[in-house]
């Protein structure tokens, strides 16, 4: 699945945004709170705008101190995936299960520094992963391939039964890294700058998915 970011997209514009990727699985909306991450970007009531107009389902990634109080919300307004930071939850399984009482899939990103087996425990509660491969805060940075073993880890434990969630990569994700991202087992490819700094984005997307099904079908 691609997941455009919204990061790299024009925000006086969004609604006009989101129609340009509607080839897209899922779009992705980066929520920052500039105290998780040095950066600040939109919350709850610019989610539910474009939530009213998107015709993808939307991808929440909330970079954001307290998540156990705020993420809810989100999945009460319509998202299909709400994501938390590991390293900010002080109970992860209470945030799960309240996102899958408000009807989204629960997701756990975890930075790139942050172990996976950290977590192993709480994975059973979340549908996504969410292998952070820069450092959360902006878009544009360079893909981290140091972050693929826990990739493979992920998808290891998923083929052989032990969890059951997508696994999804984040940061630095284009035409020159989705292969090896694809290759090491990630099935969700969010992609910011690629996209949105593309041309055409819709033609963007179909060559990432391309590639990425390739890559992966070789591996
Ligand atoms: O979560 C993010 C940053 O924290 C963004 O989603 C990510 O960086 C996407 O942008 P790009 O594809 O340009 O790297």
């Amino acid at each position: 699945m691609i997941a455009p970011s919204l990061l790299s997209a024009d925000f006086a514009r969004l609604a006009d945004e989101v129609q340009r990727i509607t080839d897209a699985d899922w779009v992705h909306v980066d929520v920052m709170d500039a105290h998780f991450v040095p950066n600040l970007t939109l919350g709850l009531p610019v989610v539910q705008a474009i939530q009213a107009v998107s015709p993808v389902p939307l991808d929440c990634h909330l970079m954001i101190t307290d998540p156990e109080r705020w993420a809810p919300g989100y999945a009460e307004a319509g998202a299909r995936n709400v994501t938390v930071h590991a390293e900010a939850c002080t109970d992860p399984r209470a945030v799960a299960r309240d996102l899958r009482a408000a009807g989204a899939l629960a997701g756990l990103a975890i930075k790139p520094g942050t172990p996976l087996e950290a977590y192993l425990d709480v994975l059973p509660d979340f549908d996504t992963l969410l292998v952070m491969t820069v450092e959360p805060g902006f878009g544009g940075q360079s893909f981290m391939p140091q972050t693929m073993s826990k990739v493979r880890e992920a998808r290891r434990l998923v083929d052989t039964g032990h969890l059951q969630l997508f696994v999804e990569v984040d940061g630095g994700i284009n035409a020159d890294t989705i292969e090896q991202a694809a290759a090491a087992g990630a099935d969700v490819f969010v992609a910011g700058s690629a996209v949105y700094g593309a041309e055409d984005p819709a033609a963007a997307i179909r060559g990432l998915r391309a590639q990425a099904a390739a890559a992966r079908s070789r591996s």
